[in-house]
């Protein structure tokens, strides 16, 4: 099933010589789609325009064969800054996107501290903001995103602040809640190894325009060690190759 689909998309920002022409993009259900590209070469305004937040000049946005004509509302996002409410505990910022809508159930709760278990931060659940770190900040912008069973996440260099270890650690934790509840991921990210780990496909962009596409190679032999293969490392390479062809936008 096609989850998301950018057919014949155009977009052109007014008095600006920055324009998104006729782009095709498929998404699928339970698939993660990367797409990097030197700053300024438009993935945020790909993102928006997918997510129905800016409104396309030419063709049209489809989520589940839908027209997309205003911002998509049963949809995740994550993006670089967790953007969590400083006076309220974890569980509380987990569980706001549902509150916006309609009264928490038990159910709710029980889910939201699911997710908790599965981020592996159950014990922050009383916790406020300012007492956690980046990355813990990262997982409960996570958490949040998911609390209301979307299946379809968008993510904006989420890890983008944090270190190597932590940023890994997160990967592998958005690969498993991609695998275990098909979760479709359109993600952006400036990081090479980050899109070809997470990555069914990768799109490169220059100038509003997809110039690379790669379909990720098959990892099923070697999926819990991906990172330290040679061929993880041949991907890289080319992916790094393709981006270092883009002009600066
Ligand atoms: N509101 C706006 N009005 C006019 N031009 C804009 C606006 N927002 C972005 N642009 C221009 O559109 C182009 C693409 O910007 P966009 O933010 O989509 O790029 P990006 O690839 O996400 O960059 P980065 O990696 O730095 O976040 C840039 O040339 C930018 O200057």
């Amino acid at each position: 099933m096609v989850e998301l689909e950018l057919r014949n998309v155009s977009y052109q920002y007014e008095k600006d010589t920055f324009s998104v022409q006729e782009l095709n993009w498929k998404l699928h259900r339970g698939e993660i789609h990367c797409w990097l590209g030197r700053s300024g070469s438009g993935k945020t305004t790909l993102l928006q325009l997918a997510a129905g937040l800016k409104q396309p000049t030419g063709g049209k946005v489809l989520h589940q064969d839908v027209p997309v004509e205003e911002p998509l509302s049963d949809i995740g996002f994550v993006f670089q800054d967790a953007t969590l409410l400083q006076w309220k505990k974890v569980i509380d910022n987990i569980l706001l996107p549902i509150q916006l809508k309609r009264k928490i159930t038990e159910e709710d709760i029980a889910y939201a501290k699911a997710l908790l278990e599965m981020l592996q931060i159950q014990h922050l659940f009383d916790r406020y903001p300012s007492t956690l770190s980046g990355g813990q900040k990262s997982r409960v912008a996570i958490a949040r995103a998911l609390v209301t069973r979307p299946t379809l996440l968008f993510c904006d260099e989420p890890f983008a602040a944090l270190d190597l270890l932590t940023k890994e650690e997160l990967q592998n934790e958005l690969l498993y809640l991609n695998q275990s509840k098909n979760i479709a991921m359109l993600f952006v990210t400036h990081d090479v190894s980050e899109a070809a780990f997470l990555a069914d496909q990768i799109g490169v962009m220059e100038k509003g325009a997809f110039i690379y596409r790669q379909q990720a190679p098959d990892w099923s032999n070697v999926n819990s060690h991906r990172r330290d293969t040679p061929l993880f490392r041949d991907y890289c390479m080319g992916i790094r190759q393709s981006l270092e062809e883009t002009a600066h936008a």
